[in-house]
């Protein structure tokens, strides 16, 4: 294999599942393991086979299924650990018995108690008793970054020496910097006399958010396996993120320079399953494959992305398996994006016409978090494609509840004069209408009422459409607003309006 290729571990059944709320069952690891398959990691961590049945079993099927990638079970540096975990993966295509042991000061004095020399022997003994099973043999140093370097670099030699192809320096705790993580990596290649003769592999934990920053470093300077997990679940604050690993080498190759096996394509659909399955949802903000990476807000940057994607995207979302980039239009938003989105949605609006759209949604945007597509569509009716009104909401007051009578208080702009009034009625509803009705003077019948929440949740913008029948004449009227009943108001006025034209119509009508 070229040397510049990197070999990705995937531990998202193994450390991952350590992450407090992400069990998964059975199935569930089996279909993720296809996926991991299908993402094109090298090695998967299927599980811990000694730690209970129900693991050993998973590793098992796992190892059963998975042709593509080689198989690995983790085991505590004893033989019966590594029997166990041997038994589980022997029937795969490619199984690896992957052993551990600390060698920090503080673990092996407070947790192991035993001594560096009993370390050193228990270590190179684990990889003996492993290799007598396979050739494909990992031994990790549980604790590394917080080793005393040549002891470490010791054990190294000695398990290399005992057969171990793949020697893992893993920063446990999530202790460790770039800089630093990177020289032990360098320190130990050069020093440890047979590091030839073996893969060197990292795996980082995320403690002070550097799982990523510290896998990168070690990477550069020679390690060629990354041990990762989906979205950086795991123990505590979790591990090195995978797809952030991968886009990292991907987008900065002029640094790294190095390859991998990774389906880029297939990042955001495992993350995705990962999030499913574990009921998790991905952050919003999280690097690559959260629901904002490629999402643009701010009218400066939707203009740059307009204008040339680069501006601001530094990788595609197609490049991770997202359809698209999104325009999110909201109160940071201006007039190009705005026209663009308008646009996609076939409507050709002049410069005053857009202003006025895009004043409208301004003024929305203060009110609602997300404006959604039917928002400005919403908003383009009620601002464009709406009759000139005769009509016309000024404010509008309602006071309700089990407490009070139903009570409306407006002003109203009835051909262009001001007047306001306030009135009763059986619901705010009721009482709205009855009083817009008096001060336009009119007196129509309500044959129609309807809500739809055009958008989801507490926020969203409510439609209220209408049918009214006056003298013979009858109209729809549609009103939009996140106040369900400032909707309702702007609803029956523009029927109201509707009605009028047609009256005006008939008396004057149309050359
Ligand atoms: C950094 C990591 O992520 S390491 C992997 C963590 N994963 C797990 O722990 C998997 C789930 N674990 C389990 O199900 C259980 O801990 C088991 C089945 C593995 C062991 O359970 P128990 O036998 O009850 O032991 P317990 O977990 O309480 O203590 C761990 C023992 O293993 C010893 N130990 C810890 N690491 C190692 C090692 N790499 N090699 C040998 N012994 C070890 C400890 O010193 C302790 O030994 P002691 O009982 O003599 O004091
Ligand atoms: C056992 C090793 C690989 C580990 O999970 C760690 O040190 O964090």
């Amino acid at each position: 294999m070229s040397n510049s290729r990197v070999l990705f571990f995937d531990t998202t059944l193994r450390d991952g599942e350590q992450s407090p709320g992400a069990t998964m069952n059975m199935p569930e690891k089996i279909r993720l393991a296809r996926q991991l398959e299908s993402l094109g990691v090298d090695i998967i961590e299927a599980g811990f086979p000694a730690a209970s049945q129900g693991d050993f079993e998973a590793v098992q099927a796992i190892s059963r299924t998975v042709k593509e990638c080689q198989v690995a079970g983790l085991c505590r540096a004893t033989p019966a650990d590594i029997d166990r975990a041997w038994d589980s993966i022997k029937d795969g295509a490619n199984p690896r018995i992957h052993t551990f042991l600390a060698t920090s000061p503080l673990h092996m004095e407070y947790k192991l108690r035993k001594t560096p020399d009993q370390v050193l022997e228990m270590a190179e003994a684990a990889v003996r008793y492993a290799v007598k099973h396979t050739s494909n043999v990992e031994f990790s140093a549980e604790d590394a970054s917080r080793s005393d370097w040549d002891f470490l670099a010791k054990v190294v030699e000695r398990v290399i020496a005992a057969g171990a192809r793949t020697i893992n320096i893993p920063d446990t705790v999530g202790y460790a910097q770039p800089d630093e993580f990177g020289a032990l990596i360098r320190h130990l290649l050069e020093k440890v006399p047979n590091s030839d003769q073996a893969v060197f592999s990292v795996h980082c934990h995320n403690d002070l958010g550097l799982g990523v920053a510290n896998t990168l470093a070690a990477l550069r300077a020679g390690a060629r396996q990354a041990e990762v997990t989906l979205s950086g679940i795991g123990e505590r604050a979790g591990n090195a993120a995978l797809e952030e690993v991968v886009m990292a080498l991907n987008v900065r190759k002029d640094v790294y320079n190095l390859t991998t096996n990774i389906k880029t394509e297939q990042l955001f659909p495992s993350c995705r399953l990962l999030s499913l399955i574990i009921g998790r949802p991905i952050p919003a903000n999280k690097a690559v494959v959260g629901d904002n990476a490629f999402a643009h807000e701010s009218g400066i940057h939707q203009d740059g992305m307009l204008k040339h994607r680069s501006t601001y995207e530094i990788m595609t979302p197609q490049s991770i398996g997202r359809s698209g980039t999104e325009m999110v239009l909201g109160k940071h938003s201006g007039r190009h994006a705005l026209k663009s989105r308008l646009e996609e949605l076939g409507y050709r609006l002049d410069e005053a016409q857009l202003d006025l759209v895009f004043q409208a949604l301004k003024r929305l945007a203060d009110k609602k978090e997300q404006i959604a597509t039917e928002d400005i569509e919403a908003l383009v009716l009620e601002e464009i494609y709406r009759i000139p009104d005769k009509y016309k909401l000024v404010y509008l007051s309602v006071m309700s509840g089990n407490m009070a009578i139903p009570t409306a208080a407006m002003k109203l702009e009835v051909d262009g004069e001001e007047k306001q009034l306030a009135d009763f009625g059986v619901g705010p509803v009721d009482a709205v209408f009855h009083t817009i009705a008096k001060v336009c003077g009119r007196n129509p019948k309500l044959l129609q009422f309807s809500v739809n929440a055009i958008t989801g949740g507490t926020d969203a913008q409510g439609e209220v459409t209408v049918r009214i029948e006056e003298n013979g004449a009858s109209a729809v009227g549609r009103g939009a607003d996140p106040d369900i009943i400032v909707a309702s108001a702007k609803a029956y006025l523009n029927a109201l309006n509707r009605i009028a034209k047609k009256q005006e119509e008939k008396i004057c009508p149309r050359p």
